[in-house]
């Protein structure tokens, strides 16, 4: 693999006995970029994604992550990658501090390091005045910014975020994504699922998962040509709309 592909992945499935969630998915990721996963709930992101961070072993096909092999280097994989969900984020009942101080631990930095990039982290932020507050007490849109600083603590060369802005404003929203680029700007690879189409549309490329496989992958401007659609939000619904799986 070539420095600049953060994801290579040939053929990637799994099943879960006769079910195939994720059927031979094939494709790159470079480095820097902002790749949108797209798919409608249950398409199988979210288990294909599991395997991307070394959560879980494929039944077959191949893939490297930040150059590790998904088979053999699970452990250097988790220590390469970001990774940020709606569900999976920092603790309530820390203080914003101390969910650096854990994470930075989590992640292998030194104590020098953690104190050096929380303050950092937490000037760029502004949240100086919450820096020795409790979590739970700040608003959604302050979280999830704070939980994707934290998701980048250790440099990783991807971050996987995971429905990163489910349920918070617009504007909040258009924040979180001024983040986004200037991490991508900076040579961090962003992967990303989302449900909101106009985020799709601030990708570099997207791809669309349907029944476990990608019907569609390119840029949003090439992805719009080649189905004729006006949005991301038409292509979207012309290729799911025929979608067999459902919400569970
Ligand atoms: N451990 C498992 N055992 C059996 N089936 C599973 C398992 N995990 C996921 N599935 C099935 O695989 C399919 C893909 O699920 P997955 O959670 O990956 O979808 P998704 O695209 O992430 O959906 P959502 O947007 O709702 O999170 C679903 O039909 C789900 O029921």
């Amino acid at each position: 693999m070539t420095e600049d592909k953060v994801i290579v992945c040939q053929d990637l499935t799994k099943r879960f006995g006769d079910f195939v969630a994720v059927d031979k998915l094939s494709f790159e990721v470079r480095a820097g970029e902002i790749f949108g996963f797209l798919g409608a709930n249950g398409a199988g992101k979210t288990t294909a994604i599991r395997m991307f961070c070394g959560l879980s072993y494929p039944t077959a096909g191949t893939a490297q992550v930040a150059g590790y092999d998904v088979y053999k280097q699970q452990e250097l994989i988790k220590r390469h990658i970001g990774y940020m969900s709606q569900k999976f984020s920092l603790y309530e009942n820390l203080t914003v501090l101390e969910n650096i101080e854990f994470f930075g631990g989590v992640y292998g930095l030194s104590r020098a390091q953690i104190r050096e990039r929380g303050a950092a982290l937490v000037q760029r932020l502004q949240l100086e005045a919450e820096a020795k507050k409790l979590v739970g007490g700040l608003p959604l849109g302050w979280k999830q910014k704070l939980a994707f600083s934290v998701a980048m603590l250790h440099r990783p060369r991807i971050v996987f975020l995971d429905e990163p802005t489910g349920g918070v404003d617009p504007i909040t929203r258009r924040q979180f994504w001024d983040m986004i680029y200037e991490a991508a700007a900076a040579g961090t690879t962003i992967f990303v699922t989302t449900h909101y189409m106009d985020e799709a549309e601030y990708c570099d490329r997207v791809s669309i998962m349907v029944d476990g496989r990608i019907e569609a992958l390119g840029s949003p401007q090439a992805l719009k040509k080649e189905f004729a659609a006006p949005s991301i939000d038409e292509v979207f619904y012309l290729l799911a709309r025929g979608a067999q799986r459902g919400a569970d």
